[in-house]
């Protein structure tokens, strides 16, 4: 039995159990209980405050862990990260009151900084030579430099939409975050036996997410054209149809790249495209 630590409510919950739900793992999300097993996966879920979690998985409380690469890079514990996840994205920056001309890194000398992250901060500055008085506060940061508590502050930022709500300006990004799946660095084989089918799968899944499958029918003589606009998994399934001058293209399109795609496919004649989502994939 593998155990993984999930924060217990938050920002990441969600995404997490998300995450294993799409892994054909199931979990019973009982607010109330603390420990919960899988069904069906030799997987246990410990549920914590998001803090608590890579000093659990150092210590081997849990073996791996999902949390914020902020909260393991402040935390410094023995543990290492086993792959990125692709959630939870924000950066951890310096912002200012938005009146204030801003002169580069040196304007922090002197002054007072509100934060929650003290140790990214604290090591920042000192990279940097800065001296500047660290005020530590749990939450609300951006509240402090308008009511008098702080120069500044060092805090999450992730639309932005925080600071200017704040009359904050960001100055200076830190830091850039998003999810991450810790590990202890001890494991005995079964449990790594665990790890790598549960890691299979989340890879299974994470692939498929921004990737749509499309199918089209198109003109034979303007196939070969509009399979030099697709970049398909190794080459896409064309398909007889009925009528002999036509034909089905299957192929998998990147969402980054979807529209612009499409666009093109239609200029090349291609009719009745239909987008559907992927559940997972395996290369
Ligand atoms: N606005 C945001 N956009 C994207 N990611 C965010 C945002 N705010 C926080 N995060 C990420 O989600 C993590 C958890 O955030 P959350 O606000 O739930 O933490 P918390 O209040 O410390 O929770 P806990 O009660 O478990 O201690 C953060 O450490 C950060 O990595
Ligand atoms: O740049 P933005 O998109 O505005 O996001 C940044 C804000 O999001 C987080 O707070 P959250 O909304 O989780 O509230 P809380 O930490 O105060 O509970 C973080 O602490 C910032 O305050
Ligand atoms: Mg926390």
């Amino acid at each position: 039995m593998l155990r993984i630590a999930v924060q217990s409510k938050g920002r990441l919950y969600e995404d997490t159990m998300n995450l294993l739900k799409e892994a054909d793992i199931k979990v019973s999300e009982s607010k109330r209980t603390l420990l919960v097993q899988s069904t069906n996966f030799p997987l246990e879920v410990l549920f914590l405050r998001d803090d608590d979690i890579p000093q659990s998985v150092a210590s081997g409380v849990a073996d791996i862990g999902v949390v914020g690469e902020n909260e393991f890079e402040e935390r410094q514990e023995d543990a290492h990260i086993i792959r990125p996840l692709g959630f939870s994205k924000c950066r951890l920056s310096l912002a200012i009151p938005k009146t204030i001309d801003y002169t580069g890194i040196s304007w922090f000398n002197g002054k007072k900084i509100a934060t929650s992250y003290p140790g990214i901060l604290r090591r920042f500055m000192n990279k940097n030579n800065i001296q500047a008085d660290i005020h530590v506060i749990t939450g609300s940061v951006e509240i402090s430099p308008g009511i008098g508590l702080a120069d500044a502050i060092f805090d999450i930022v992730s639309s932005g939409s925080t600071l200017i709500h704040n009359n904050l300006k960001e100055v200076e990004v830190v830091m850039k975050s998003e999810a991450v799946l810790i590990g202890n660095w001890k494991m005995d084989d079964e449990k790594r036996k665990i790890l790598n089918e549960l890691l299979f799968r989340f890879e299974a899944v994470q692939i498929a997410r921004d990737k749509k499958y499309v199918m089209m029918n198109a003109p034979k003589d303007k196939v070969a054209d509009i399979i030099k606009v697709l970049p398909g998994i190794k080459s896409p399934t064309i398909i007889p149809l009925s009528d002999p001058e036509w034909c089905a293209i299957h192929t998998v399109l990147d969402e980054a790249r979807f529209w612009e795609i499409i666009g093109k496919l239609k200029e090349l004649g291609a009719q009745g495209i239909l987008v559907s989502p992927i559940e997972k994939m395996i290369l």
